[in-house]
């Protein structure tokens, strides 16, 4: 769909609804414009939708009513889909592969051979600060590590947008606050767009441009926050009263959204 009026936009989601065969409402009514450049979060309790709006996002899941458009460019729709990268929470991957082929996957798909990709592939790791490691297996990492090279991987078919699915649940604190700085670091360097699933609030204004806070049963967005803080980020807004305010609003909108779980998913 050719749109002029808001250049500005990547994708916009209309009134997206998505019921599940077996009758759950997972999304309802979801309306949101991504825009070039920002960081954006969606945040919320278990089941509030959050990864059903990034498959939508990725072109993996149909809405059941309302759409998906990605604003147009020289490219279709379905071209799109090369432009998105997804990250997941586990790095899935292949343990039988060294880290440099687990990066290349995404280009052998494409049908780039090993040697024509090996430039690219050899780029992504150096911006993981993995290129001392690509001749070594997935068992020999660090979940942190691991979760760079899964990294590297998304990174690898330059995408415009960086979906992120809780990426960084299940690491330890220190590697959770270092990740979230070096992607801080590669959205601001790559001019990337992303959308960051976390259940975390603190993690959330520490990234984000904005945060869409959602509720469950049905999924739903409650309200959109734009985050006031320094770009680039640096520690110090961790401990700033700004940060903290911020922080604490957040967390009462999303308290708001346990409150009112609706009846009809
Ligand atoms: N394939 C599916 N079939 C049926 N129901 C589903 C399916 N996928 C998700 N759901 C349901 O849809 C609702 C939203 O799920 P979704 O995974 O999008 O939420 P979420 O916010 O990402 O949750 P979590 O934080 O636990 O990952 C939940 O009630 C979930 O059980």
């Amino acid at each position: 769909m050719q749109d002029t009026e808001a250049p500005g936009r990547l994708i916009r989601l209309a009134r997206a609804n998505k019921r599940y065969s077996n009758g759950t409402l997972a999304l309802r009514d979801m309306t949101l414009d991504v825009n070039r450049g920002e960081f954006i979060s969606l945040l919320g309790p278990s089941g509030c939708g959050k990864s059903t709006a990034l498959r939508m996002m990725a072109g993996l899941l149909e809405p059941s009513s309302g759409s998906v458009e990605w604003t147009a460019g020289a490219k279709g729709a379905s071209e799109h889909t090369r432009d998105v990268s997804f990250v997941l929470q586990e790095p899935t991957l292949m343990p039988w592969a060294s880290i440099f082929d687990n990066v290349y996957l995404p280009l052998r798909i494409a049908g780039v051979s090993r040697a024509k990709a090996a430039d690219e592939v050899r780029s992504a790791l150096a911006l993981v600060g993995l290129s001392r490691f690509a001749d070594v297996y997935p068992r020999e990492l660090s979940g942190g590590m691991k979760m760079r090279a899964s990294i590297a991987r998304a990174m690898v078919t330059k995408p415009r947008l960086l979906l992120m699915d809780e990426p960084f649940a299940a690491l330890d604190e220190m590697t959770r606050a270092k990740l979230n700085d070096d992607v801080l670091q590669l959205w601001s360097d790559l001019g990337l767009t992303v959308v960051f699933v976390t259940h975390n609030v603190w993690e959330a204004v520490y990234l984000s441009t904005r945060v869409v806070v959602m509720a469950a049963r049905p999924g739903r967005v409650l309200e959109e926050i734009a985050i006031d803080g320094p770009q680039p980020r640096q520690e110090a807004f961790r401990a700033s009263a700004g940060y903290a305010e911020q922080c604490v609003r957040i967390s009462g909108a999303l308290k708001e959204s346990l409150v009112h779980v609706g009846a009809d998913h």
